[in-house]
C-alpha cells in the first residue's frame, strides 16, 4: 500500500463548546477504498465527514486531501479539491425550488466548466448512470421517492466526476428491496469509475456489501480500523452489540451466503 491517501487524518480533536467530540483521530484512506464509518449516535461521524471536506475545522490536528492541507490552503486550490470530491448528504439535501435537471447540473453550473448544451448531454449521462429515465429530468424533488430523491443526489455527487465520493446514511429510510438495489448501484459505480468511497452508515447489510475497511468511532477515538472480518473479532461492546446483536448477525449471514 505505497499509493499516497487520498484523505490523512491526524490527530483531530472536535470540540462544540463543552462536548469533547474527538481527542485525536488518526485515519489514512488509500486510493480505491471503501471505509465504513460506523459509531454510536452523536459519536461524530457526520462531524468527521465535515471536516474532510472542510465544512467544519477541527479544534487541533490536520486534514489532508489528496495530500494538502485544507486549512491552509489557499482559496484557489480549496476550489481546485472541492471539484475531486462529491458529497452525499443525509436526506439527499436537492434544492426543493429546481428540478431533477437544474439540481444534477447544479455543480456544473456554478464552476463554470461546461456550456449549456454540454451541461444537458451531462445531465442526461447522469441520469442514466444512476438508472433514472430522461422523462425525470423534469420533476421537482417533492414528486420524487425516497430512492429517487438519493439517485438524483447521487448523480448531483457525481456530476464533476470526482474521484471521491463520501455518503452520509446513504440507506437510511429506504426498504430494504431499495436500499440493496441502491447498494448494487453505489457498488458498481464504485468500480466502474476507481472511486474512493467513505460512507456513515448504521447499516451491517450496507456495511457488509460494499466496504474493504471499516473505521469504529468511540469514546472520541477511532476503537478499530480493520477488514470487517478483523473488526467482528474486536473485544469492544459497542463492536459486539453493533455486528453481533440480532441485525448484525442476519446481515453478515446473508453477505457469507454470497448474497
Ligand atoms: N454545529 C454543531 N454545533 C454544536 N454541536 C454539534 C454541531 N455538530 C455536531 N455537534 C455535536 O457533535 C456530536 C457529534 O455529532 P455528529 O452529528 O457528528 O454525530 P453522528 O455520529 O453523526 O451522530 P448520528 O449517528 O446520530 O447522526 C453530537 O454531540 C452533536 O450534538
Amino acid at each position: 500500500m505505497s499509493a499516497a491517501p487520498v484523505i490523512e487524518l491526524t490527530g483531530v480533536v472536535t470540540r462544540f463548546g463543552d462536548n469533547l467530540v474527538h481527542d485525536g483521530i488518526d485515519m489514512a484512506i488509500a486510493p480505491g477504498e471503501v471505509v465504513a464509518l460506523v459509531g454510536g449516535s452523536g459519536s461524530g461521524k457526520t462531524t468527521l465527514l465535515r471536516h474532510i471536506i472542510g465544512l467544519t475545522r477541527p479544534a487541533a490536528g490536520e486534514v489532508r486531501l489528496f495530500g494538502e492541507s485544507l486549512l491552509s490552503a489557499s482559496a484557489g486550490a480549496v476550489r481546485a479539491l472541492q471539484r475531486r470530491f462529491g458529497m452525499l448528504f443525509q436526506q439527499g439535501a436537492l434544492f426543493s425550488a429546481f428540478n431533477v435537471a437544474e439540481n444534477i447540473g447544479f455543480p456544473l453550473r456554478e464552476s463554470g466548466v461546461a456550456s449549456e448544451a454540454e451541461i444537458r448531454d451531462l445531465v442526461a449521462l447522469k441520469l442514466a448512470m444512476v438508472e433514472l429515465e430522461p422523462a425525470h429530468a423534469l420533476l421537482m424533488p417533492a414528486e420524487l421517492s425516497g430512492g429517487m430523491i438519493k439517485r438524483v443526489a447521487l448523480a448531483r455527487a457525481l456530476a464533476l466526476e470526482p474521484e471521491l465520493l463520501l455518503l452520509d446514511e446513504p440507506t437510511a429510510g429506504l426498504d430494504p428491496d431499495r436500499s440493496a438495489a441502491f447498494v448494487a448501484l453505489i457498488r458498481s459505480l464504485q468500480r466502474r469509475l476507481g472511486l474512493t468511497v467513505v460512507l456513515v452508515t448504521h447499516d451491517v447489510d450496507t456495511l457488509a456489501a460494499l466496504a474493504t475497511r471499516v473505521a469504529v468511532l468511540g469514546e472520541r477515538r477511532i476503537l478499530s480500523y480493520a477488514p470487517l472480518e478483523d473488526t467482528l473479532k474486536v473485544d469492544h461492546p459497542f463492536i459486539q452489540r453493533f455486528f453481533h446483536g440480532e441485525h448484525g448477525r442476519w446481515a453478515l449471514a446473508r453477505s457469507n451466503a454470497g448474497d
